[in-house]
């Protein structure tokens, strides 16, 4: 009897969580958006078991057109890559689509103490955004020209080693290296130097950060799978973290510590460090709001409160930096490089430019003069067309009903962009997409292109704020390198570049080569 009863309540549970399930995956089919049929209870998630995101919307975007529909789970992401739809969403419509996707196991973008940028929306992300803002400044990034050198010659002196000893060497790991010790001086005023040591706990715990979701692809399984569960999934990581080392919280307890060092050495500011831009604009914590907007009586309440930051946000600001800062932008270098190796009259072209710009070999390039170099900008707008590394995080969240391109969204839809379509779309780029061509950028054809045809670094007010820093690191890197050394590929960089999906999309084997003083 008790197991008739148990049965028959299990049974009814079943059906209503069937049924919900297949109304809420009604809702394409009510948009007459195509799209893959979706699984009850995965959505279309297993598609990605076997396959990267990216690859899979290309595919689907053949099949369905450049707008379709899928499900993660219950959720609905609508992938686009028509660019006058993505312009309305990420620029002209910014009011109703300011949140990102929210992730099932990350912090609750509105409830929780340690929300960084990347996660914040709304007014809190108006104020996280626009305290660091100054920081990515044009003066700002002159001032931190002579650091981002300093880090350069270590790289420059481990490449002359290479070169003297006829190895063979993997680039995109130098690169990691070097982007890793230009954010910790830039961004924390720290003397790191991975390039010259291998084991870095830094490095290996940021490459530990990076890998974290493919390590626990169970919770974010069920993350995905049953979003309304969002609070035991968060516990549940945490926990996991106390029982099993977790790089996230070992990178959270250091930077935790350099704040406090920093605030007990009591010196003036530096102006080229991120933090201690971020520092000035910290809340004492000893203080109530009250105590707060008294002090600061000479400004509006509202404006004395967006300078600042709470103690939570300002260690989780500066975790973003350091990640953001390290992974991308190394990133974009090593596909560079591979395509400057594997096309030596490109690599010629961009070697006279240099030599035009610096006579000599002792050369420490700033800002404006790589600013001023047209193929090298050339080569780096093409190196993120081909290769948007970045791409699956360009998503955003309906805040507010609205209409977008004649299509209706609905609250709490996610709007993904499809950039690898979008970058690859012959009506922008011509027949030979494929082809590493640096004469799509010439002054003349980018005027005429559309404003959403090229974007590596996402759209509108949400657009990469790091991007000026990236630019600055990346060119003045190549600059020195080239300079110095002719690239060819290495025996294990032969053959077309394969690449993988993690936090971004990253050559699955490095980038390998061998290097010839000039
Ligand atoms: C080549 C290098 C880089 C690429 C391709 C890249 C790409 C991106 C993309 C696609 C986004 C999402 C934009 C959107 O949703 O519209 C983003 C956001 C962001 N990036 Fe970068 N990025 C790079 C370098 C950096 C660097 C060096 C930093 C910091 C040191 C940084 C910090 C950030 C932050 C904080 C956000 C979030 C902005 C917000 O939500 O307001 N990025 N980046």
């Amino acid at each position: 009897m008790i197991i008739e009863i148990l049965t028959t309540f299990f049974g009814i549970c079943f059906a209503v969580f069937y049924w919900q399930r297949r109304q809420k995956m009604k809702i394409f089919k009510k948009m007459s958006i195509p799209g893959p049929e979706p699984n009850f209870l995965f959505g279309n998630l297993l598609c990605f078991w076997k396959k990267s995101l990216h690859s899979a919307y290309q595919d689907w975007a053949k099949e369905y057109g450049k707008t379709f529909g899928y499900f993660e789970g219950p959720s609905p992401v609508l992938v686009t890559s028509d660019v006058d739809l993505l312009h309305e969403v990420l620029v002209k419509n910014f009011k109703k689509f300011h949140s990102r996707k929210v992730w099932p196991v990350q912090v609750d973008p509105d409830n929780d103490e340690d929300v960084h940028m990347f996660f914040a929306r709304g007014e809190r992300w108006r104020r996280l955004r626009s305290i660091a803002n100054p920081a990515f400044s044009t003066v700002k990034m002159r001032q931190m020209s002579p650091l981002i050198n300093q880090q350069i010659n270590n790289l420059i002196d481990v490449i002359a080693m290479k070169n003297e000893q006829s190895e063979e060497f993997n680039m995109y790991e130098l690169l990691q290296r070097l982007t890793l010790d230009t954010i910790a001086k830039c961004g924390f005023g720290l003397d790191a130097n991975s390039v010259e040591q291998p084991n870095d706990e830094y490095l290996e715990n940021c490459r530990g950060v990076i890998n974290d979701t493919t390590k626990r692809p169970i919770l974010f399984m069920l993350g995905f799978l049953f979003p309304a569960l969002h609070s035991l999934w968060i516990n549940i990581y945490y926990l996991l973290g106390k029982i099993k080392f977790n790089p996230v919280i070992w990178l959270e307890k250091r930077i935790e510590a350099v704040i406090n060092e920093r605030k007990q050495q009591q010196r003036a500011p530096n102006k080229s460090v991120l933090m201690d831009l971020f520092l000035q604009s910290e809340w004492d914590p000893q203080k109530t709001e009250e105590e707060v907007l008294d002090e600061n009586k000479d400004v509006v309440d509202i404006i004395a409160k967006k300078r600042f930051l709470s103690t939570e946000e300002l260690r989780s600001q500066c975790l973003l930096f350091l990640l953001s800062g390290y992974e991308t932008t190394s990133t974009a270098m090593a596909y560079l490089v591979y395509e400057m190796a594997a096309n030596p009259d490109m690599q010629q072209k961009l070697q006279q430019e240099i030599d035009q710009h610096f006579q000599t070999n002792t050369l420490e390039p700033g800002y404006d003069t790589v600013m001023k170099m047209e193929y090298l900008d050339m080569v780096w707008c093409e190196t993120l067309r081909k290769y948007p590394l970045a791409s699956t995080v360009v998503a955003r969240q309906c805040t507010e009903s609205t209409e977008v391109g004649g299509i209706l969204i609905p609250e709490g839809m996610i709007i993904q962009a499809n950039i690898w379509d979008v970058h690859y779309s012959s009506t922008f780029w011509g027949e030979e997409t494929q082809k590493f061509d640096p004469e799509r950028f010439r002054e003349e054809s980018k005027r005429s292109r559309h404003p959403m045809a090229w974007i590596p670094f996402g759209g509108g007010p949400r657009t990469c704020v790091g991007l000026r820093l990236a630019q600055l690191e990346g060119k003045m890197t190549i600059v020195r390198v080239f300079k110095e050394f002719t690239l060819s590929l290495g025996s294990l960089s032969q053959g077309p570049l394969e690449v993988v999906e993690g936090a971004t999309i990253f050559p699955r084997n490095g980038v390998h080569v061998k290097a010839f003083r000039r």
